[in-house]
């Protein structure tokens, strides 16, 4: 009889003893009674510190069902596991489910299900393509088969339905189930260099810089202003590792994994991408993940939780956009996907390389401190100059749907000169609020206690709090007047006056109410490059990354909002914003410019950015953050509550601070206080923040902490949850 530790799907923070027969390797998935449920577990080597003592063992439960033959996570990812779990204080049964693709979490198998494929029947074996010259696609299909099977789902999508059924009704070929042949560095057979620029002198020294570094650990940080070709130095960084049979893992944000950042891979090395990303099917995220585990796929990329896909022959991981807040995930396992590629870099030891035009403070403060390799790109590649930042003050200028007269006529030169001109504008909808025009109050959500968003285009009120929403009410409530006005300027609103006030001129909004799903946005964005649009406006969306050849103004109309946010990291955000949308600007021949329009020109947050550029910024305000005692010169932590009755969640995290307080008064807190979002859906939020100026000692207190926290009179009656190191405070 054999005791085997598992890591059960169950939110509490141990692992499980049961018996078997023989002893399991761990990495293999195991089907255990858990309760009154049967739960998918995974077998960890961990010694099980909360075990039963072995003269229970008649008590202790048998595995029920082994699922797996070999260990379908490798020891570096177990690991990574462990790490998680330590590290983010957290269940590891939900770790590794967090892992795994959701059809491996159901426990169904991990073996290769075998594919429809179509091949030459014996008739089409004698057939000569010759009888099929009056239907070109059905020959060209036919030629095809001649050479070797295909997959069913490839012929589709390459000669089209019509062809393959043809060629199958007239008995030339046949539909067959085969389990497809795994072929480790299969791409090493198609793998061909497309043309290529020459790299300028910068990106020469950083390739250089990344050839060195080939099987060992490095970090490296790229901080190329927009457009600088930090992609092009990616591609030729990871090229000899691609030929010597290595794989790639290449994450991106959100949105910017979109068809032409994956194209522009697929093209240059002529080889198959394997790409993941939150829409995909469970089915296609399974193969993905089969492939690149059996070393098939030489490049993978995908967002966030690609960074757990498993590899046979890592080569290199780059991060793209390495400050992109999407690589933090905000709620269940708060893990930071940059945090855990340098982690896994290391188990691996290979190289990892990070990117940005604004990098996030943590990593500069990294590369500056000598812990990272520090590359820099500072011009734009290719000719393209860099944008000029201007300020436009527009305090007493009479505004038109939230533009001034000024920033209206740069429009207009920049229209006529055939350009075309990207406004931003933070907010989405008509108009963030809705008020009585008679006594002032506001129509607000009572779930959050904040104001309604106007969506005229649905004629609604949103609340983007909580997406709940109602119809336009007709009259205040509070003094029943009939005049209510909308407050605040959307994306909606600037679209509806910009169409009166450049009527000749198309223009296309990009939002999350008009792109939704990533082939509406992969169209606009085609569109937009074959200037079928002479303006665009959008939210956040627009400043991510994309390639914008002819747009030579970036209008920004109003960021005021986060010049006094009570966040420490707000105004490194809107750096990152405000520096990302300059470089939508002047990408190509022509010059770009950007004109920032606000009610406080002589900020020197503002004056920074625009007269010194973002790595003046980030350096300051490193300098800032260590005088004051923040991140990444201390270490944080925090604990969020949220309750119907708001004394409950303000109770368990006094009592919290208690708790902490009793096992290390070093620790230096502050709250609870209430989020900045105080409510939403009907709860209040409050937190708890925690810092200490070493790791260490702050996990320690954590660590010992839990389980009294778990005690607390009103710990099952609350939400609570742990953020290390957190970076939202909404
Ligand atoms: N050495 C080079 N010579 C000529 N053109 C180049 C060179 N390097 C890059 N380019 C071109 O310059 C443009 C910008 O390059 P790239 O997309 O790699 O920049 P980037 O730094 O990744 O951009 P961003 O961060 O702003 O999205 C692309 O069209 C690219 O093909
Ligand atoms: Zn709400």
């Amino acid at each position: 009889m054999a005791y085997i530790c598992v890591a059960v799907p169950v939110p509490l923070r141990q692992l499980f003893t049961y018996t078997h027969h023989c002893d399991l390797a761990a990495g293999v998935r195991v089907r255990v009674p858990f309760g009154p449920r049967k739960l998918v577990g995974i077998v960890v080597d961990e010694p099980n510190k909360d075990a039963p003592e072995i003269e229970n063992a008649d008590k202790l439960k048998a595995i029920e069902t082994v699922l797996d033959e070999a260990p379908i996570i490798d020891a570096v990812l177990l690991k990574m596991a462990q790490w998680l779990w330590q590290y983010y204080h957290h269940a590891p049964g939900e770790v590794l489910h967090t892992m795994l693709p959701v059809l491996l979490r159901k426990g169904e198998t991990a073996q290769v299900l075998p594919e429809e494929r179509i091949r030459l029947t014996e008739t089409g074996e004698r057939t000569s393509s010759d009888e099929l010259t009056r239907a070109p696609k059905q020959k060209a299909f036919f030629e095809a088969l001649q050479k070797s099977s295909l997959s069913a789902q490839q012929s589709r999508k390459l000669f089209g339905s019509p062809a393959v059924k043809s060629i199958i009704d007239k008995s030339l070929a046949e539909v067959v189930d085969v389990v497809p042949e795994v072929r480790e560095q299969e791409w090493l057979s198609t793998i061909s260099i497309d043309e290529k620029p020459i790299p300028d002198t910068e990106q020469s020294v950083a390739i250089a810089a990344l050839n060195q570094q080939h099987g060992k650990f490095a970090v490296s940080l790229l901080e190329g202003v927009t457009g600088s070709g930090k992609t092009e130095v990616y591609l030729q960084a990871i090229e000899p590792l691609l030929q010597a049979g290595k794989q790639i893992l290449i994450l991106v944000p959100e949105i910017g994994l979109t068809p032409q950042t994956v194209s522009r891979f697929e093209k240059r090395f002529s080889i198959d991408v394997g790409v993941l990303h939150s829409q995909l099917s469970d089915k296609a995220r399974l193969r993905v993940w089969q492939r690149a585990k059996s070393g098939e796929l030489g490049i993978v990329i995908g967002t966030r939780s690609a960074i757990f896909t498993p590899l046979a022959n890592p080569g290199m991981i780059i991060v793209d956009e390495e400050h992109d807040e999407s690589f933090k995930q905000q709620d269940g396992l708060r893990y930071h996907a940059r945090d855990l590629a340098a982690m896994r870099a290391k188990q691996h030891s290979i190289p990892l390389l990070l990117g940005s035009a604004t990098p996030a403070l943590e990593s500069l403060n990294n590369a500056l401190g000598g812990r990272y390799a520090h590359l820099h790109l500072t011009r734009r590649a290719g000719g393209a100059q860099n944008t000029h930042q201007h300020l436009l003050d527009a305090r007493d200028q009479p505004l038109h749907y939230g533009i001034s007269q000024a920033l209206l006529t740069i429009m207009r030169q920049h229209i006529n000169a055939g350009n075309q001109v990207l406004v931003f504008v933070n907010r989405r909808g008509y108009a963030p609020a809705l008020l009585c025009h008679h006594c002032g109050e506001t129509v607000t959500c009572k779930r959050c206690d904040r104001p309604y968003t106007v969506h005229k285009s649905h004629n609604r009120l949103q609340c983007h709090h909580c997406a709940g929403t109602r119809a336009m009410p007709r009259q205040c409530e509070a003094c029943h007047s009939s005049s209510l006005v909308t407050a605040g300027t959307g994306t909606e609103q600037v679209e509806d006056g910009l169409a009166s006030l450049f009527p000749d001129v198309k223009q296309v909004r990009i939002d999350s109410d008009t792109v939704r799903g990533k082939d509406k946005l992969h169209q606009t964005l085609g569109a937009i490059n074959r200037q079928e649009y002479q303006l665009l406006v959008g939210t956040q969306i627009l400043s991510k990354g994309h390639h914008f050849p002819h747009v030579t103004l970036v209008a920004v109309l109003d960021c005021d909002g986060a010049l006094f946010s009570a966040d420490f990291r707000a105004p490194e955000k809107l750096a990152q914003l405000v520096t990302q949308l300059a470089g939508r600007a002047g990408r190509a021949s022509k010059p770009g410019e950007m004109w920032l329009q606000t009610h406080n020109p002589h900020h020197p947050l503002l004056q920074d950015l625009v007269n010194n550029g973002y790595g003046h910024f980030a350096r300051h305000a490193l300098i800032e953050r260590k005088a004051a005692g923040l991140p990444p010169y201390i270490s944080q932590f925090v604990v969020r509550c949220e309750a119907a009755d708001s004394a409950l969640a303000f109770a368990f995290l006094s009592g919290s601070r208690n708790v902490f307080a009793a096992s290390n008064n070093d620790i230096e807190m502050s709250g609870p206080f209430p989020s900045l979002i105080e409510k939403r859906q009907g709860r209040f939020r409050f937190m708890l923040i925690c810092s200490h100026n070493k790791r260490a000692p702050l996990h320690g207190v954590l660590r010992q902490s839990l389980p009294f926290l778990q005690a607390l009179p009103q710990a099952t009656k609350v939400r609570w949850s742990v953020d290390i190191d957190p970076t939202d405070f909404s």
